[in-house]
């Protein structure tokens, strides 16, 4: 039998497997079926989940793991940070560290334990990096001249100003009023740019933020890959950037901002390592809701759940008495 994980890191939910404990690691093609099988809402294990997490052997020496990630629809991203987190806690506690480094698709990003955010609520801190407003490496076409920071661009909407950025995966944002934040744009935004179009030829996230206080967010993401979800680790921090460079922010580099989302809440701290090069700490809880037993040929198949047995775990109630405990007052 094979262990895989049901995690979520402020809701955003994945399934984590760890190949290094299989006796045939899958393919890039077969992870690539298994996340389309096993996150679908209906058809999929457990509801589904956003996304597939997947540890390998690091490929070079300094990181103790090395974390892919694919959305539920199958592609491949560079970077998740909610998940990392949850991939942090694992690889911790199977290598008995506290701050490490994990390897991505295109950094070694650095983790660390944090102390707990409650009781049965794990916290981690993870890196984002790099950061680059180079609209081809997002890549964005057909919007004019870089970087877009708080501009307008009226092919996408006749009111809102828009931030553009990677960190690695493509980020736009936008700060908007808590009436459009509980409407329909953001969705309606989402599908069209993860569609065919001539601006993000990959896609794009693209998160709707409302300011609630100097040091205090609350963001919407319909995330490349997925659509609408609880939470994204990347487009949250990617916000704080866009919050710092544009809205004329009371908080400053290396203050803690929360960040509040429809999954509960996180708190990045953004800092400015010299002029233009910038990077962020994603602080979060990383929780196992569910460990799950089940052959490995049933990986390999993607198709059937019927023999897997699933363990649920008291964090999932324990992460919910904290989200109602903490949620956003406005200022
Ligand atoms: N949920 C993630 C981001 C996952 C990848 C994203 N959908 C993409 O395609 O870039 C996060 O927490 O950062």
């Amino acid at each position: 039998m094979t262990t895989l994980f049901k995690v979520q890191g402020s809701n955003n939910k994945f399934f984590l497997l760890d190949q290094t404990q299989l006796s045939q690691p899958l393919a890039t093609t077969e992870l690539q079926k298994l996340a389309q099988n096993i996150c679908h809402p209906q058809t999929g294990l457990l509801h589904g989940a956003d996304g597939l997490l997947v540890i390998q052997d690091p490929s070079c020496p300094g990181p103790i793991g090395q974390m892919r990630i694919f959305n539920a629809d199958g592609s491949q991203a560079s970077m998740c940070g909610n998940g990392l987190r949850t991939v942090a806690r694992y690889l911790g506690a199977k290598h008995h560290l506290k701050q490490f480094q994990v390897e991505t698709l295109t950094a070694n990003l650095q983790v660390s334990q944090q102390p707990d955010w409650a009781p049965e609520v794990p916290a981690f801190s993870v890196e984002i990096s790099p950061v680059s407003f180079n609209l081809q490496d997002l890549p964005c076409t057909n919007l004019g001249e870089q970087p877009i920071v708080n501009q307008p661009l009226p092919e996408l909407d006749p009111q809102l100003k828009f931030t553009a950025l990677a960190v690695p995966n493509p980020h736009l944002i936008s700060f908007v009023t808590s009436t459009d934040l509980q409407g329909s744009g953001l969705e309606k935004l989402g599908h069209r740019l993860n569609q065919s179009n001539p601006y993000f030829p990959d896609g794009v996230n693209v998160s709707w933020a409302q300011i609630l206080g100097p040091h205090k967010l609350f963001v919407r993401t319909f995330e490349r890959g997925v659509g609408l979800t609880n939470a994204c680790g990347t487009g949250m921090s990617a916000t704080c950037l866009a919050f710092l460079l544009s809205q004329s922010a009371t908080a400053a580099w290396d203050e803690l901002i929360t960040v509040y989302n429809p999954g509960g809440q996180v708190q990045v701290r953004v800092h400015q390592s010299s002029p233009q090069h910038y990077w962020m700490e994603l602080i979060g809880n990383a929780s196992i809701m569910d460990r799950i037993e089940l052959p490995e040929s049933d990986l390999h198949r993607a198709n059937d759940w019927t023999h897997a047995i699933i363990h649920e775990s008291s964090e999932t109630a324990a992460y919910e008495k904290f989200v109602q405990e903490h949620q956003p007052k406005i200022n």
